[in-house]
């Protein structure tokens, strides 16, 4: 079946931010659309976001010139091919760009077009996406880890220094009990900042921005919440980390506003290792900077064995930085975050490899999103057992859990549940604090 039309436009994401749609129409009618997200907290070898240099509009932000990248290169060379030939069609987008970073396309211009072509082909093949990306037997559903305290970037350094603390109902049964417990937790804890003053706006993701003292007062504020709601914090539900601490490292030291501290990369690595034995946290991303690579070699070290060390700035969702990281042995998880290397075939790739590793992969939306759902399919498609898209609030972030629940209804009972398989501690069970 052949594309017969491509078209990309300029629409905002969450943030007010310009971003690309792509729609995508074949030769039989069949006709789809995909959103391009954006990240704010970025690894600096992360694929080229072309914007605008237009500074009367959108502060220069514009994607008028991916747009029309687009619409003017990219759409006369794909009409014609065929919609199911999807690694022809990413190679073909790569060589017309002929950058290694995408950067004269625009790897926002590029994948809007990967996964426009994904979706229209499933459509064809009369698949739902995920089976279309995975295959007949997918059917396991991830673990939703859902940010409900929001600092740093994300929070216009106005709460913690920490990025993300999110919660990981793994000891539901169901993907949609574990939703459910999610949003319980988010509203306990939405109560628990209202009696104890604290505002309850929310960041760039959903969570709520507590003006807190420390980095480890989020984490029992969220405990409290969840025993309010009659959880087990540690039994029920566990905890993750996303320091996103590139953003908070100066001349070789990790800058804590809240708490007045300079740390040095191996104080930095005591400060996480007090807290993973003091809460149960299951996950830490970023832990370190991207420019800290050795660094990280000692905090796989000191915690791969019983927690996933996740890369995102410092792999980039990019096959060989991620090779040279299992060579070096300095981490046992990747991010997986799909624009950060611009077609759904690279992506796959760092895939296959970090698991051929036994590297757990960790899917991710961008703190800029749409309310393109299209990661939800690809992490029950390629069965990856974890997602992170935010606070189980605000429609960009809600719509990637709703299509879950969606995905779960459809397997009607045919599905798994991750749970608890995603931890890393051989007793199945976080730490309880
Ligand atoms: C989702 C993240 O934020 P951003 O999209 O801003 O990179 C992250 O750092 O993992
Ligand atoms: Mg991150």
């Amino acid at each position: 079946m052949k594309i017969s039309q491509v078209k990309a436009r300029q629409i905002l994401d969450s943030r007010s931010n310009p971003t690309i749609e792509v729609d995508c129409t074949l030769e039989n009618g069949i006709f789809v659309r995909t959103g391009v997200p954006s990240g704010a907290s970025v690894g600096s070898k992360e694929a080229f976001e072309l914007r605008d240099n237009d500074k009367k509009h959108f502060f220069g932000k514009g994607v008028k010139m991916a747009v029309n990248n687009v619409n003017s290169i990219i759409a006369p060379e794909i009409i014609g091919m065929d919609v199911t030939k999807q690694r022809e069609i990413d190679e073909l987008l790569i060589s017309l760009d002929g950058t290694k970073d995408k950067s004269n396309l625009g790897a926002n211009a590029i994948l809007g077009v990967s996964l426009a072509v994904c979706r229209a082909a499933s459509i064809y093949a009369n698949l739902p996406l995920f089976s279309y990306i995975g295959g007949l037997g997918a059917n396991l559903l991830p673990v939703p880890f859902m940010n409900i305290i929001n600092g740093g970037v994300h929070a216009n350094w106005q709460g913690a220094d920490f990025q993300e603390y999110m919660i990981a109902p793994y000891g539901a049964k169901s993907f949609e009990e574990s939703y459910e417990w999610g949003s319980e937790i988010y509203q306990s804890l939405k109560s628990l900042l209202k009696e104890k003053r604290y505002n309850v706006s929310v960041g760039d993701e959903g969570g709520f921005v507590p003006l807190v003292s420390s980095n480890e007062e989020p984490l029992d504020l969220i405990s409290k919440a969840v025993e309010n709601v009659g959880l087990s914090i540690g039994r029920d539900v566990g905890f993750a980390i996303d320091p996103a601490s590139s953003e908070f490292y100066k001349d070789g030291k990790y800058i804590l506003k809240n708490q007045n501290l300079e740390l040095d990369s191996i104080s930095m690595i005591d400060y996480y290792e007090k807290i993973v034995n003091d809460y149960p946290v299951v996950l830490l991303e970023d832990g370190l900077a991207e420019y800290d690579w050795d660094n990280w070699k000692i905090l796989n070290d000191r915690l791969g064995r019983n927690i996933e060390i996740v890369g995102d700035d410092i792999f980039v969702t990019n096959l060989n930085i991620v090779k040279k990281g299992v060579l070096d042995n300095i981490a046992n998880a990747v991010l997986i975050k799909l624009n950060q290397i611009g077609t759904l075939s690279e992506t796959i790739d760092v895939v296959n490899f970090a698991r051929q590793h036994n590297w757990g992969c960790f899917v991710s939306h961008r703190s800029g999103e749409t309310t393109d759902s299209f990661i939800a399919d690809f992490v029950v498609g390629l069965g990856l057992g974890h997602i992170k898209t935010g606070a189980p609030a605000r429609g960009e972030r809600v719509e990637k859990y709703n299509q879950l629940l969606r995905i779960e209804e459809f397997l009607s009972g045919k599905s798994v549940f991750a749970g608890k398989s995603i931890l890393k501690k051989s007793n199945g069970e976080a730490q309880s604090s």
